[in-house]
């Protein structure tokens, strides 16, 4: 017989694109407030893609304290900053230009150490290592939150189905050189990482991801990157996507409350 879950992920599904926006904000100022309140900083790591787009309900809000934040890159391409396909890019055009963040805050990739992927990689972890050892004394760092998207084939991060980085226990940032979407040189956290982060919250919008969504919900057993996702106790996983979305989904939405 099998035991309920004892920490399900949870599931907030809106009408439409823009209450997510709101939501996720007003989701993200309070956790925010919550680790300040408990250790006078906040520490998020940011996935690239479409999420950049969903963070606009941060601009201007009064409850944000920025130069409180330090943030990360979940995962990033191997490419220079000024690079259209950079997650650093994607995320100063769409939050980090308007917004009072101190620069030294953002933690992007050495963009002097892009001809070499592995060193690249290595100094990002250093870079991790600078930001938590000596303040978190675990193992792996402790994000206060990381935000993920998912591709139709059930990645998050850089971690793709059925890649041999999927069962990286040590390392906290991995490198890959065959990415099956573009730029194959790429940068990512891994799971040991993703899952010591006190809260996940994966966003996922549109109609382009609902059978994918559907099958990491319902069906975690088939283990496609996204299903991995769960952060050991007492960490929790959200769920942040459009009915649009969920439209295929069986799993239970909960009302959002905070
Ligand atoms: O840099 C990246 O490619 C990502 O971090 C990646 O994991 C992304 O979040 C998903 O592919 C979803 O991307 P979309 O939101 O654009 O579908």
């Amino acid at each position: 017989m099998s035991h309920p879950d004892p920490n399900p992920p949870i599931l907030y599904s809106f009408p439409a694109k823009a209450d997510l926006v709101e939501h996720l904000a007003t989701f993200v100022v309070k956790k925010q407030l919550e680790a300040i309140n408990r250790k006078g900083r906040f520490t998020l790591a940011l996935s690239g893609g479409s999420l950049p787009d969903t963070l606009g309900g941060l601009i201007g809000h009064s409850s944000v304290k920025w130069d409180k934040w330090h943030v990360f890159y979940v995962d990033e391409r191997v490419v220079p900053h000024d690079h259209p396909d950079s997650n650093h890019l994607a995320c100063t055009d769409k939050l980090f230009s308007k917004v009072p963040i101190p620069k030294e805050n953002i933690h992007p990739i050495d963009a002097t150490l892009l001809d070499n992927i592995e060193e690249l990689a290595d100094e990002y972890e250093k870079e991790l290592i600078r930001e938590f050892a000596s303040k978190d004394s675990a193992r792996f760092p402790v994000f206060d939150l990381i935000l993920l998207g998912m591709g139709p084939d059930g990645h998050t991060a850089s971690l793709f189905p059925g890649h041999s980085l999927l069962s990286e226990e040590d390392r906290w940032v991995a490198y890959i050189e065959d990415s099956p979407k573009p730029p194959p040189k790429r940068i990512t956290l891994t799971y040991p990482v993703i899952n010591h982060a006190a809260i996940v919250a994966f966003v996922a919008t549109g109609k382009g991801k609902q059978d994918i969504l559907a099958t990491v919900l319902d069906n975690p057993d088939e283990g496609l990157p996204s299903s991995r996702v769960r952060p050991v106790s007492p960490g929790h996983l959200y769920w942040f996507v459009d009915d649009e979305a969920a439209v295929k989904v069986s799993y239970p939405r909960t009302p959002f409350t905070l």
